[in-house]
């Protein structure tokens, strides 16, 4: 099928059976329909427009064929914006990769527009086809003439392993593949466009920074300014922006994007996705994540050592890691906390890597610590079979009980996100008072707080070519004229994501997925569903 132009079937297909479930699986991709010849679809178009906040795309409108879609078999493309829905004159020009000796003998150098990369990867025979998004990578056309253009980098938010390389190759990328020679690095996250000065950035700059840990650009929370921002944009002729950055940076992106649209200006805006939170949704996994699970193990194996070299070690572990939605609670014995592919999901991969972490605390699997299945007569289990136990705790776990203990204020961070109290050490305080003073039992606690040491690491090898992946990726959809796009993998292909798709929802870990099963099964810890009947 042909996705630059659907049938009208098409669209009456994605109104009525997707409307019932949710409106962001909707497409308003302008391009699969045919508006001159199916006036009453544009109203329908314009409608999802609306209630998807997606934009519809007209950048496809030079390729597609005059094929119609085969019938209705549920294939929807959510799109990302074009700079041609506000600037359909832009001229387009040659890609210089079509000279390029890196790809002189690639077979397909230039990704198709009818190529998409599918976000449900198991199907049902006879199933819709579902959602799919613009597969990333180079397009045949460019939108900008090289050495018109005038990109800059900012990197927002927290560290996480891997930003540096992803600055290194958006600039290596730009220069080697499409000869842009002006790149930009803005200081100190978003507020570094109107306070900060800027760095020039060059491949002979860039050459060694993937070997650093953090961000060369300096990094910051708060102090986004949408008008100040675009402003400089505009004072300083910058038409190209790559912005670096977790949830927080995304949405700020998607904001630029907008007041780039509204002014109607020849800005491309693209997201890459970074958060050792993992809280970023549709893509696979961020990038950084890899390393810290592994960084983690340092923490884990010095735990692990620490508890089984004493009479009844208990050692505690805990990971970073926020979490945004409700808190959970958490755990003992080493606590990490992993977010799905970040931050809770770096405590729940360290533990399945393990193999020593005898129970993993999370804040989707609220924990307890009194009575049967608790986590109390889990250690105490375990001290007797083993004569050690290690607890990893994700660093949002717990945090009711913890709040409830010292009656704490809510405090937030710049950025508005909540801070984390320490669940770490009430847990260790109450395991210890527990078997000091109700079983009578002295026990050796070993509590690990790695903090910062997980993430303020250089990225791995696997990392490493990752981020390069995405910076090309976003170099390319940006060339393009893309725009107001996150970059990332879905089901291991590069695409490019509506930026409100995945700011929209944060990823959590899903205790009725099998992944957590998995844990359970390998750790055999309590799944403390029978809290109700200890209340
Ligand atoms: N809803 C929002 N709209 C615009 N900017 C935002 C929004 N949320 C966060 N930001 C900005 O994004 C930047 C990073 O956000 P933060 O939450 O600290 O980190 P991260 O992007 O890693 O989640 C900050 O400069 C913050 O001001
Ligand atoms: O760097 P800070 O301000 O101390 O914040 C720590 C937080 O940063 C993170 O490492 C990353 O959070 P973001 O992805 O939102 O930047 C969280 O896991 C952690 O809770
Ligand atoms: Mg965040």
């Amino acid at each position: 099928m042909d996705i630059s132009l659907a049938s009208s079937q098409y669209y009456q297909f994605s109104l009525t059976k997707s409307l019932p479930f949710s409106p962001r699986f909707h497409t308003p991709l302008r391009a699969f329909t045919n508006f001159s010849s199916k006036p009453q679809i544009y109203s329908f178009h314009s409608r999802k427009s609306l209630i998807t906040g997606c934009y519809p795309s007209t950048a496809q409108t030079a390729d597609q064929s005059t094929t119609p879609a085969d019938d209705d078999d549920g294939f929807i493309l959510e799109d990302v914006p074009h700079l041609t829905n506000f600037l359909p004159d832009l001229p387009t020009y040659p890609n210089p990769l079509e000279n390029s000796q890196a790809y002189a003998i690639v077979k397909n150098t230039f990704v198709s527009s009818e190529d998409a990369v599918a976000y449900q990867i198991v199907v049902k025979k006879g199933s819709p086809r579902g959602v799919h998004f613009r597969r990333a990578g180079p397009r045949e056309k460019v939108y900008f003439k090289p050495e018109e253009v005038r990109a800059c980098i900012v990197t927002c938010g927290g560290l996480c392993p891997g930003i540096n390389t992803v600055i290194r190759e958006i600039v290596c990328g730009l220069n080697y593949m499409y000869g842009v020679k002006k790149i930009l690095g803005i200081e100190g996250g978003y507020s570094g466009f109107y306070s900060r000065n800027t760095t020039e950035l060059t491949p002979k700059i860039v050459n060694d920074i993937h070997k650093r840990g953090g961000t060369i650009l300096q990094t910051s929370r708060g102090g986004h300014d949408t008008n100040k921002i675009v402003d400089n944009i505009q004072d300083r002729g910058i038409n190209q922006v790559y912005i670096i950055g977790g949830d927080g940076t995304q949405k700020g992106a998607a904001a630029i994007y907008k007041e780039v649209e509204r002014r109607g200006l020849h800005v491309a805006v693209a997201g890459i996705p970074k958060t050792i939170d993992n809280d970023i949704a549709v893509i696979d996994k961020s990038f950084g994540f890899d390393t810290a699970v592994e960084e983690a193990q340092r923490a884990i194996n010095a735990a692990h050592v620490e508890v089984e070299s004493v009479e009844n070690g208990v050692g505690i572990v805990k990971l970073m890691g926020r979490y945004s939605g409700k808190y959970l609670h958490i755990f003992l014995l080493i606590f990490i906390e992993l977010h799905f592919w970040s931050l809770r999901f770096i405590a729940m991969f360290a533990t399945l890597a393990n193999r020593d972490v005898d129970c993993c605390l999370i804040p989707e699997s609220p924990f307890y610590l009194e009575g049967q299945g608790g986590l109390f007569e889990f250690i105490q289990h375990r001290l007797k079979e083993n004569r050690h136990v290690v607890i990893v705790v994700a660093e949002g776990a717990g945090q009711e009980y913890v709040s409830n203990a010292v009656n704490a204020i809510q405090e937030k961070d710049a950025s508005g996100n909540k801070l984390l109290l320490d669940i770490g050490q009430w847990l260790t305080q109450k395991i210890k008072d527990h078997f000091a003073k109700v079983k009578k039992v002295p026990i050796n606690m070993k509590y690990i707080d790695p903090t910062y040491m997980i993430r303020a690491v250089p990225s791995n090898a696997y990392d490493n070519i990752y981020c390069t992946l995405l910076a090309q990726s976003a170099v390319h959809g940006a060339m393009a004229g893309y725009s107001g796009f996150t970059v990332g993998p879905v089901n291991s292909r590069h695409a490019y994501i509506p930026i409100q798709r995945v700011t929209e929802a944060t990823n959590v870990v899903e205790l009725t997925d099998r992944m957590w099963a998995r844990l359970l099964a390998s750790t055999n810890q309590p799944t403390f569903l029978n809290k109700s009947e200890q209340d």
